[in-house]
Parts: C-alpha cells; structure tokens; sequence
C-alpha cells in the first residue's frame, strides 16, 4: 500500500536564520518534515543578509503573516553589533528580530527543558522541569536608550492626552565626561495578559506558579507587576481553580527566587520579567543539561498564536568551526522542537490528529536517540563524561540528525505514514 503524506489545511510561517541554526534547519525541513507532512509554509528568510537587504521590512512582515495564520516556526537569527556591522557590511544595526516580532504579537515565552534520564546535571537537585513564562513585550528590549559625552541634565516627561499638566521628572545631571541613560515602559494590558498566560500555563501543567520582580526597589515599576498578578489571581478565578487542585500563587524578590531555584527540585513555573527571563532560562537550560535542550514558544493572551523556536542563539562558535571545514558536534534538539511545538499547535487548531502524531513521534525520537540509543552530540556527551569524554562519545551534527530521521521514518512507516523519495 502506498503510503500518504500527512495533509494539512491550516499554514504555518517559517522564519529561516543564521549560521549553525541555518544549516540545521535546512536538514529538519528537507528530511524530516517535507517528506512526512504536506504543508503550505510561508517562507520568510531572516538571516542577517536578507533583513540587511529588505531593510529588515521581512522582520515585520514574518510577525504579520503569524499573526493570520496563527503558527510561527523560527529559526535563530544574528542580532547584529559592531562587530557583524563590519562582518557583513551591514547599512544599519538592525535590532533584534525577535525584539521586533515579539512586540508586534506581545505574550509570553515559555521555556522548558527536555529532561533526559541519560543526561546527569549540573543542579542534580533538578528532578522535575523548571518551566520558564518570559513576558515577551517592553522593557530593556523596546527601550531607549543614550551615551552622551558631555555634562548635562538628564530630564523624563509624560504628557496626559486628556490636556491636564505634564509630570515631569529629573533624573541626573551628568558630569562633563557624560554618562549612559535609558527610558523604558511596559502597559498595563501587557501585563495583565502575561499574567492570564502564566496562570493559565501552571494550571494546565499542574505546577504551582511563582513570579519574581525587584519590588523593593522598584517600587512602582516592578509594583504594577506584583498588584496586577495578585489582582488576576484573586478576582479572575485563578485562585479557586488552583486551590481546588492543591498548587498555589506566590511573588518572590527575583534573588530570593534564584536562590530558592537552585536549592528545590523544580517542579513549578517561573513567571519572569522580560530580561530575568532573557537570562534566567539559559541558567536553566544549562542546569538541565545544554542550552539545545530547551524549548520556546510565545503564546499570545488569548491563546490563538503561537511562535516557536529554540531558546538558544545561532551558536557562532560552532559556526566558526564548519567555516574551517572542521568537524561540528552540534545539538539540533531544540530546533527540532521548535518545528515539532508549532505543528503540534497547527494540529491543534485545524483538529488534525494525525499532524499531532507526527509531532509527538518525532520528539519521541529525538528523545529516544539519547536515552534510548546513546547517539548524541558533544555537549551532552560532555554532561556525561566530563574531563573524561572521549570522540566515541558523541556524534556530529549531521550524524544525529540522520539517526533521528531514519528513526521517525520508522517509527511513521508503521503506522501507513512514510516518505516518498526517502
Ligand atoms: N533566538 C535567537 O535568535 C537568538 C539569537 N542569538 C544570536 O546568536 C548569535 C550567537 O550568540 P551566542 O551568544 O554565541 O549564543 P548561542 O546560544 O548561540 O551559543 C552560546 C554557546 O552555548 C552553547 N550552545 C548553544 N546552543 C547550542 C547547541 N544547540 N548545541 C551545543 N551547544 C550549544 C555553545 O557552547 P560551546 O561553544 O561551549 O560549545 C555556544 O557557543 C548572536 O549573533 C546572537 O545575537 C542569541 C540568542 C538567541
Ligand atoms: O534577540 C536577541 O538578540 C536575543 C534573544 C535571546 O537571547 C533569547 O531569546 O533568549
Ligand atoms: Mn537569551
């Protein structure tokens, strides 16, 4: 019998990338969805040279095209500075395109790690997941931010639409050698939807939720973010239904937190401002293990759109390396996931049990390849052996990706689902 490709209705935007990521991800596409699923993808190419071509217009219209079809897959991109201005004659600094798309869909990035049984970690109180929510709108990333070299005073301003006088505040006077100063906000709509996502993750993870700010300090900025979860917690519901199933609700002071993560055994989710979670969840991902063993998706407020990703950036080092023509050993897990979480989501909403399936397999066979066959690459092999690791330890970056694609190929041609030219 001749097997058939998954059909799906629904599309999904694929944002391409830079450097390791890109080649990866090349190879998860070609071997390891195309061939399963047919899909309509709206291609958007992100890598740095494309943004720098377009005028970084492609950032936009990749967050636009997530927000009508709902699903984003994204590769990592460079956030250039100085130095990849000069790399690749670049007309401008473009910022951060995932600063740039997050702001444009705000809600909340969840990071989680993928816990391996084969994989000891660095914290090894760690037994359950740390589930990162990383509220993904203002703050450091939509900023401005100033050098100036010459003394002078420094003034903030708000001017209330409804005409009634302007506040204003002055912040420093700079000596004459100057300084460095920024402005930054977040809303309180942000806010109160970030809070609605987190306490909607813990429930449907059945953890208890905790959400740590530098309250003390300050006082009204970090404030607003205690009173309005605590306010959502209380008057939406939320209380009750995570009574009724025994978790709870707390603010910690974000280094009472850090603390209080490393001594536990994990097991909750860590709602965090937009730069703790920037660097909290790579605390966390190395804790478990490796940085390409996390996972990403921003979920909007209400839940309708989700974009997915790994948590770590285009691994540069590891770049260099190829450049060379040396050997690379590196981990393609997350970037697996980021494709397997989005058309997951896809599933979920065009109600295509079969694509969720396919999803599910394809992360049983990433996770199997390690724990199961011990193929894995170096920074793994690495968590393992330490000082002791050995070349047959681990694989190169292509070879584990074969050995995960040849296993799902299994793993569907059972069940009546194959690839054709495979
Ligand atoms: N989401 C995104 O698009 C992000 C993009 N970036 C961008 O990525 C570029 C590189 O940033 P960089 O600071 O080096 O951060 P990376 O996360 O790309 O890499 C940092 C280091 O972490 C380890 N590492 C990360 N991912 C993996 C993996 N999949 N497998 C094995 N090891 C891994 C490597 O350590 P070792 O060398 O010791 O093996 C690597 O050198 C920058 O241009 C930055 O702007 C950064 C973060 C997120
Ligand atoms: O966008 C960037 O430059 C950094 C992003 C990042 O570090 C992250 O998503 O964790
Ligand atoms: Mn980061």
């Amino acid at each position: 019998m001749a097997s058939q490709k998954i059909k799906v209705s629904g599309s999904v935007v694929e944002m391409d990338g830079d450097e390791m990521t890109r080649i990866i991800w090349q190879k998860i596409r070609d071997e390891m969805i195309l061939p399963f699923v047919d899909i309509d993808i709206k291609y958007y190419d992100l890598s740095i040279t494309n943004r720098d071509k377009t005028e970084d217009r492609v950032t936009v219209e990749a967050a636009e095209a997530i927000r009508k079809y709902k699903v984003g897959i994204k590769c990592a991109t460079i956030t250039p500075d100085e130095a990849r201005v000069e790399e690749f004659k670049l007309k401008k600094m473009w910022l951060s395109p995932n600063g740039t798309i997050r702001n444009i869909l705000g809600g909340t990035v969840f990071r989680e790690p993928i816990v391996l049984d084969k994989i000891p970690r660095p914290v090894p109180g760690w037994t359950k997941p740390i589930c990162i929510g990383r509220h993904a709108f203002g703050d450091q990333y939509r900023c401005q931010n100033f050098a100036v070299d010459k003394a002078g005073k420094f003034t903030m301003q708000f001017t209330p639409e409804d005409g009634s006088e302007p506040i204003k505040w002055d912040i420093f006077n700079f000596p004459k050698d100057g300084g460095v100063g920024m402005g930054m906000y977040n809303t309180t709509e942000s806010i109160t939807g970030f809070a609605h996502a987190s306490f909607k993750m813990a429930l449907e993870k059945n953890m208890p939720l905790y959400m740590s700010t530098k309250n003390t300090i300050l006082k009204a900025y970090d404030g607003k973010f205690k009173d309005i979860f605590q306010d959502v917690y209380e008057k939406e519901g939320y209380k009750k239904q995570f009574e009724a199933k025994g978790l709870w609700y707390e603010h910690r002071l974000i280094d009472d937190m850090v603390a209080q993560a490393i001594k536990g055994e994990g097991g909750f989710v860590w709602a965090t401002k937009n730069y703790d979670g920037d660097v909290q969840s790579d605390i966390v991902a190395q804790g478990f293990g490796s940085l390409g063993m996390m996972t990403s998706e921003l979920i909007t407020p209400d839940g309708q759109i989700l974009e997915a990703e790994a948590a770590h950036g285009t691994v540069t080092r590891h770049f260099r390396e190829h450049q060379k023509g040396r050997e690379t050993s590196t981990n393609s897990v997350a970037s697996i996931y980021a494709w397997t979480r989005g058309l997951l989501f896809r599933g979920k909403l065009d109600g295509n049990e079969e694509l969720q399936t396919f999803a599910r397999e394809l992360e049983n066979s990433c996770v199997e390849a390690i724990d199961k066959d011990g193929i894995m690459t170096k920074d793994l092999a690495l968590a393992i052996h330490g000082k002791n690791m050995k070349r047959e330890h681990y694989v190169l970056t292509t070879e584990f990706l074969d050995h995960v694609r040849d296993s799902l190929k299994k793993k569907l041609a059972s069940q009546g689902i194959a690839a054709g030219k495979l």
